[in-house]
């Protein structure tokens, strides 16, 4: 067996655990069974959720056998947050969600050949406890000092907020869990963020004060950015797996725009390039870094991983395209609109095209330019575009013939100089 411990420790991937000696020799002695655990809190998991994803695949591909949790229980609670009380979600939407991770996880993990993963509700032993049952059988095993002692709990203690007693019960469903995993599969090994610490060490807790058996709880770090802000964040909010929420074109300049102090760091944790490769390659990279190697790498192996090679291949025919680097029309609608969604725009109705709409209009009605003026001078000095081709004549017009079709409309793209894009939509 591989020493996945050290590999995971190489990547970065381990920031506290159990016993590191005994973790480390039950991972290199024998294929061990471990969990991990999503609640559905949205509809779609995120970057967060990612690590754990792929930290469970390089278990699994190290010869572990995964249990992927999907919270249908736990999702109905809600693990108390800094922020405050969690509204609680409908029934019928925690359940809608459920079915959604549930899909997403099975991207990540094979189900399939001698370490298959399995996906496991904690609904299916939660719902059918009763009340007496929980107190008497978990809650009784639960001391009320080290519950507060958590970190997840002491933080809302001291907080205005306080903590309900639902959210305050949040630790004693997820440690249940660890021990109805352990006894049902001889799971002996939890991960999850270092957020999670406190639930982890509650079901191994659990299970040696019920079964007097010792089990592990590994929690990666949670991933920083050097420039302080918050990782898995863009303007545009948080960055989802799901390509309904984050098209793969946005999803893959997420990935291109990591800053070069942090594009390492990912490689190592995002990657499933050997650490020597990501070695050369940061080699490569900090000799040269005007060229963005260590990011385009990133790009590439995420948004494959995530969307696959086809989606990550016209996100980057896209990028090239917007740019004037490729051709615009050979993009499908969905790309064109995806790619062109955060542009500053305007827009232009279908009448004013007809009519023939100045393009240094066009130029202010994007809001590239603050005036008619600054548009004309642009054009005379060559750096005016439509479409990537340069506009020659100061009174030329935009055109029905230039409009591209995306989904569900049409869109003509304006660029002054190389960089400042913009774009007007055809509105009826
Ligand atoms: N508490 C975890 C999710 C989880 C739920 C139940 C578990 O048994 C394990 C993990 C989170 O918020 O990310």
């Amino acid at each position: 067996m591989t020493d996945i411990f050290s590999e995971l420790k190489a990547r970065g991937l381990v920031a506290v655990s159990t016993d590191e000696a005994a973790l480390q020799k039950a991972l290199t002695e024998d294929s061990l069974t471990y969990y991990v655990g999503f609640d559905p809190t949205a509809p779609s998991l995120h970057m967060g959720n990612l690590v754990q994803l792929i930290t469970a695949a390089r278990l699994q591909q190290a010869g572990h056998n995964p249990l992927a949790l999907v919270g249908g229980a736990t999702g109905l609670i809600g693990d108390p947050r800094m922020s405050g009380e969690r509204t609680l979600n409908p029934q019928e939407v925690v359940e809608e969600w459920v079915e959604k991770i549930r899909a997403q996880v099975e991207k990540f993990l094979d189900f399939s050949g001698p370490h298959a993963a399995q996906i496991v509700n904690n609904y299916e032993w939660t719902s059918e406890m009763s009340a007496i049952d929980f107190l008497r059988d978990v809650g009784k095993h639960f001391p009320i000092n080290r519950m507060l002692a958590k970190e997840s709990v002491s933080a809302r203690l001291n907080s205005e907020a306080g903590i309900s007693f639902t959210e305050f019960s949040y630790q004693v469903l997820q440690g249940n869990d660890y021990l109805e995993l352990h006894r049902r599969y001889g799971c002996s090994l939890q991960t999850g963020g270092s957020d999670q610490w406190g639930n982890l060490t509650s079901g191994v807790d659990l299970i040696r004060r019920v079964e007097s058996h010792s089990v592990h709880a590994l929690a990666t770090p949670l991933i920083t950015k050097a420039d302080g802000t918050k990782f898995g964040k863009t303007e545009s909010g948080t960055v989802w797996l799901d390509p309904s929420l984050t098209s793969p074109y946005a999803f893959s300049q997420f990935w291109l725009n990591a800053d070069d102090r942090d594009v390492v760091k990912y490689l190592k944790v995002f990657s499933f390039r050997p650490l020597e490769e990501i070695e050369a390659i940061e080699a490569e990279f900090t000799a040269a870094p005007h060229t963005r190697l260590a990011q385009k790498v990133l790009a590439e192996d995420v948004t494959t991983l995530v969307h696959g090679k086809e989606h990550y291949e016209q996100a980057i025919a896209a990028a090239a395209a917007l740019f004037g680097g490729g051709e615009l029309a050979s993009l499908d609608a969905g790309t064109l609109k995806a790619a062109t969604a955060e542009l500053p725009r305007g827009d232009v109705s279908t009448t004013e095209l007809a009519d023939g709409l100045p393009v240094a209009d066009a130029f202010v009605a994007a809001g590239i330019v603050k005036s008619k003026g600054e548009a004309r001078r642009a054009i005379k000095d060559g750096g005016a575009y439509v479409n990537n081709v340069k506009v020659t004549e100061q009174d030329q017009t935009l055109t029905p013939a230039e409009v591209l079709p995306t989904e569900g409309g049409g869109v003509i793209l304006l660029r002054r100089g190389k960089k400042t894009l913009g774009a007007v939509d055809i509105v009826s």
